[in-house]
């Protein structure tokens, strides 16, 4: 849990630490003053990146040189671990426990945190490159080597992509090999995962009250076989069709997702309200299998994505949040943010044009 956060020369936030140690944390504001960069500190205190942009200037107060992030984390031992974030126009440099870290893949054991924001309804509605970042997005915070895993697949296929536009058969029979290889290891994992998923989410749907299966996800891999060397197989079989065109046109990289309610495809569906339902349903089955495949409980940061929903729906979401870590919300002045704020201690804050306030009512 974090017990502290703030800032300096971030975004439009006004320099200074807050206290934030508390199960539910709320910030209230109208639009535009602040509340999503808030959630965004506490993002890049849990990720070393924004899950906004990847452009570190954008983050930099307008104006100024360099910001600095920090919070202070308490781990679930009772140890208190300060984080830093240092952010220039050309560097970023991230300090745990007082020293420089030399990769950010060091901050990803402290905790998960998960974002419910609002184009979430994209994963369901938008196109397959959303599906694959769903699923990658998944698969990075449990399994630490896929980033590796995707990096190498994508540095693959650019070469092989390259192979075709000139026609070099010689360098395709070594593409490819290799290609088959990663392209199973991933197939696998999205395969293995994706199954885990959709059980969680069929269980994530009764416990919010549904029968049946309302709510369905499935897995369409692109290039499906039987191991590695049927893989292989199939890109040497259809390798004539991909010189035509220049490009590989199965892979990982044109894997999709389909959701379907009660059996027929959402996007061609479902309502709006039905849509974002299924968006948060999905963040949450995304939290019970993250903390069923590493043991940790995620900080979950919620972005304004409770207003669509009808007040009995927004409760049930509310209740199937897991107690015993950290939620963080932002809502408009006049949302009813009392259900969030259960039985337990929970702090209120306004922010207005970038400052912070905490709420007298609520204190
Ligand atoms: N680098 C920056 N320097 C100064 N101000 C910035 C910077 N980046 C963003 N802002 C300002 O921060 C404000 C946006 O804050 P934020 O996105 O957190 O709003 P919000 O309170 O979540 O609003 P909404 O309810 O509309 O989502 C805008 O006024 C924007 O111009």
């Amino acid at each position: 849990m974090f017990l502290t956060i703030g800032s300096e020369g971030f975004r439009n936030i006004v320099t200074g630490t807050i206290d934030v140690g508390a199960p539910v944390v709320v910030f209230v504001g109208e639009n535009g003053q602040g509340k999503t960069n808030i959630l965004e500190l506490v993002y890049l205190l849990c990720y070393g990146v924004s899950f906004r942009t990847r452009q570190n200037t954008v983050l930099i107060t307008r104006g100024r040189s360099s910001c600095r992030i920090h919070g202070e984390f308490r781990t679930e031992e009772g140890y208190i671990l300060p984080i830093l974030v240092e952010i220039g126009p050309t560097s970023k440099e991230i300090f745990l426990n007082e020293k420089k870290i030399a990769n950010r893949k060091e901050l990803f054991s402290i905790s998960p945190c998960i974002v419910f924001a609002h184009d979430d309804i994209q994963f369901v509605v938008g196109s397959p490159l959303l599906h694959r970042q769903f699923m990658n997005q998944i698969l990075t915070l449990v399994d630490p080597l896929f980033l590796d895993s995707l990096r190498t697949y994508n540095r693959i296929l650019t070469s092989r992509n390259e192979a075709l536009k000139e026609a070099r058969e010689d360098l395709l029979e070594v593409y490819d090999d290799q290609l088959a290889d990663i392209a199973h290891q991933i197939t696998v994992k999205r395969e293995r995962m994706m199954d885990a998923f959709s059980s969680i989410l069929r269980s994530t749907c009764e416990e919010f009250g549904f029968s049946g299966n309302v709510f369905d996800v499935s897995y369409r891999p692109s290039l499906r076989g039987d191991g590695k060397e049927e893989l292989m197989r199939i890109l040497r079989s259809e390798r004539t069709q991909d010189l035509m065109v220049g490009f590989t046109r199965r892979g990982p990289h044109r894997d999709r997702l389909v959701f379907t309610m009660n059996g027929h495809p959402v996007p061609d569906y479902a309502s709006t309200g039905e849509i974002r339902l299924l968006s948060l349903l999905l963040r949450v089955a995304q939290t019970t299998y993250v903390r069923e495949s590493t043991g940790k409980t995620p900080i979950l940061l919620f972005d304004d994505v409770l207003l669509e929903l009808d007040p009995l729906k927004r409760r049930r979401v509310v209740e199937m949040i897991p107690h015993g870590r950290q939620s963080f919300f932002t809502f408009l002045p006049e949302e009813p943010i009392l259900q969030v704020l259960g039985g337990g201690r929970s702090l209120v804050y306004h922010v207005v044009e970038g400052r912070i306030f905490p709420d007298e009512t609520s204190q």
